[in-house]
C-alpha cells in the first residue's frame, strides 16, 4: 500500500498560470497518479525546488491519450496540440495517463 504524496512538481514555465488559477489540471502517469482527493499539496519548480503554492486535490481519473480532448486543453491554458506535444515530451509513448483535478489554496 502506496502512501499518498504530500508534493507535486511543476516545470517552472506553468508556475505564472497556476498561480492565476488559467491551469487547474495536471496529466501525469500512473506512479504520479497516487494523489488523494481532498488532500493538500506542497508544489514547488522542478528545476530548482522553489516552493511555490499548495493545490488541493479535486480528482484523479484515468485517461488515455488518445481520448485528450479540448476541454483537457482548456484547463490546461494550451491547444489540444500544444498539450500533446508536452504531453509526449515529458512521458514518451505513456497511453495511460491521468487527468489531476485541483484548485489554488490562497495563502
Ligand atoms: C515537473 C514534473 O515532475 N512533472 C511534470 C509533469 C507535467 N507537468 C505539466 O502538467 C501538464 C500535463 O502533463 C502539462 O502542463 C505539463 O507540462 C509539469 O509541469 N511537470
Amino acid at each position: 500500500m502506496q502512501t499518498a504524496p504530500t508534493e507535486m512538481t511543476f516545470f517552472e514555465r506553468f508556475e505564472a498560470d497556476i498561480l492565476a488559477s488559467k491551469k487547474t489540471i495536471t496529466i501525469r502517469d500512473e506512479a504520479e497518479s497516487h494523489y488523494k482527493v481532498g488532500s493538500v499539496v506542497d508544489v514547488s519548480t522542478y528545476e530548482d525546488d522553489r516552493w511555490f503554492c499548495q493545490l488541493k486535490i479535486l480528482d484523479v481519473s484515468p485517461i488515455q491519450f488518445s481520448a485528450l480532448n479540448d476541454f483537457h486543453a482548456e484547463q490546461e491554458n494550451m491547444t489540444l496540440d500544444e498539450l500533446k506535444a508536452v504531453i509526449h515530451d515529458i512521458y514518451p509513448g505513456i497511453e495511460q495517463l491521468y487527468v489531476v483535478t485541483y484548485q489554488l489554496v490562497e495563502q
